[in-house]
């Protein structure tokens, strides 16, 4: 049974935990990263957490919440091997698995409020990557995010425009 790992900040936390039921009762390995109360927190430090796990095949998959899903799809596609899309809706969630491979799910807690979106999250689970041309695509990403890895250890680039 797959692995999955699961966070949120203080903006998506009122959904994490119905959503770490439904994954346990449908029978996945879950494990929750926090938060685990309405106190802010920052987004960074929980993609982080579970970006790492999938990065280094701890977990198969990991799902992000925060108010739009984007900090943590920003933060998730740092770490290699992670492919972190906010996705919301049906179409959007299915064809981040059948296209793209997404394997890290990132949810809009702001956009979700009390709607269950258990169902939504079961579908991402279940559906499989498509492959074909699709994987071809899928590797090229991965050759992109190799060659950065080697250019970042050879200019040694280090440094922030922001804080
Ligand atoms: O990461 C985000 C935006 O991409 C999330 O929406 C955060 O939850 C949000 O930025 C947190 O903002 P807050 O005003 O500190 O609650």
């Amino acid at each position: 049974m797959l692995k999955v790992c699961i966070a949120s900040d203080h903006r998506g936390v009122h959904i994490k935990g119905r959503l770490v039921q439904a994954l346990a009762a449908a029978g996945y390995d879950v494990t929750d990263e926090g938060t685990n109360s309405e106190g802010a927190v920052d987004y960074p430090d929980y993609a982080k957490r579970v970006a790492k796990k999938v990065s280094s095949g701890e977990a198969d998959r990991g799902i992000l919440i925060c108010g739009t899903g984007i900090g943590m799809a920003i933060t998730a596609n740092k770490f290699a091997g992670v492919r972190a899309a906010s996705c919301y809706g049906e179409v959007m969630v299915e064809m981040s698995r059948r296209h793209n491979d997404v394997n890290v799910l990132c949810l809009p807690g702001d956009m979700i409020g009390d709607r269950p979106i258990d169902d939504l999250v079961l579908l991402w689970m279940r559906t499989d990557f498509d492959g074909g041309r699709h994987g071809n695509r899928v590797s090229k990403i991965c050759e992109i995010e190799k060659a950065n890895l080697i250019s970042d250890e050879t200019t040694q680039r280090t440094g922030s425009q922001h804080g």
